[in-house]
């Protein structure tokens, strides 16, 4: 249960959580909804997710009842972004997802989009790019009305403290990136230095886009974030994820919404 939960002007919610244990049963409620719908709806729930502290509290999607109840089967399982190292490095953000959401629940094997580990970064992105496009013309991923981008059900997204979300941190040239769908850096600023990500056409095309972010550590970037949340000339990449026609919605434990005047923004 929301400690608090605020809809703001722009359209953006916030759900805000006293313990981790509730915010991540909300976001399993969140999800398994979603899902439900986009299968009614569409067949598919295609969910592409990024690495960080948001793997560990996607770990109630994993547990009863939604292990039973949710359709694993017409999940399309993507990621936002990658670390160029191998799938069974402690850095490797498939791993993550792998042991633990993807080694608890019966998602089908094939319909797991990794990234290529085995070749260099330009050419892993242009491959997971080509992988999305192929998946688009079928319709599994459906496409924005608005641009010829693919259209997830949803981006789940963490934010570092920095204010950067998948491989997009401040001030890097990928976030001008406006015609691939999925590019790749060499000089990230947190190792590792090589990483694959999703651009902001991408994330901002989305039906569901939802940052869950935690810890007080990142209080300081939340409020900076909110503050600059309807500014023309944003400068924090998480400033940037304004979906063109979908939803946003953030899930935050009360630590990282310790500077936030939540009465005054509703
Ligand atoms: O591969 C990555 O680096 C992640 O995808 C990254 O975008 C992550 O989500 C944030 O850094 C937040 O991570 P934490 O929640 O662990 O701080």
């Amino acid at each position: 249960m929301a400690l608090s939960s605020v809809i703001h002007k722009d359209t953006r919610e916030l759900r805000i959580h006293e313990s981790l244990d509730e915010l991540s049963t909300d976001l399993a409620d969140y999800i398994a909804e979603l899902s439900e719908s986009c299968v009614k709806e569409r067949g598919f729930f295609c969910i592409a997710l990024s690495g960080g502290s948001l793997v560990g509290l996607l770990r109630k999607i994993c547990e009863a009842p939604y292990n039973k109840t949710v359709d694993w089967a017409r999940w399309h399982f993507f990621w936002a972004d990658e670390r160029v190292v191998s799938k069974n490095h402690p850095d490797s953000n498939y791993k993550l997802a792998k042991d633990g959401i993807l080694s608890k629940v019966p998602v089908i094997p094939s319909h797991v989009h990794s990234m290529n580990d085995a070749a260099s970064a330009e050419a892993a992105a242009n491959e997971y790019e080509f992988t999305i496009r192929q998946l688009v013309r079928t319709r599994v991923i459906d496409v924005s009305e608005i641009s010829d981008c693919p259209k997830f059900d949803l981006v789940l997204l963490g934010m570092g403290p920095h204010g950067h979300v998948a491989s997009l941190f401040p001030d890097h040239d990928a976030l001008n990136e406006k015609d691939e769908w999925v590019t790749f850096l060499t000089d990230s600023p947190n190792p590792p230095p090589e990483r694959i990500t999703f651009t902001l056409p991408v994330i901002n095309s989305a039906s569901h886009v939802a940052l869950v972010v935690t810890g007080e550590h990142k209080a300081e970037a939340v409020k900076s974030v909110m503050n600059g949340a309807g500014t023309d000339c944003p400068s924090l990449p998480a400033q940037m994820v304004r979906p063109t026609s979908g939803k946003l919605v953030w899930f935050l434990d009360s630590a990282a919404a310790s500077q936030l005047d939540v009465s005054s923004s509703s």
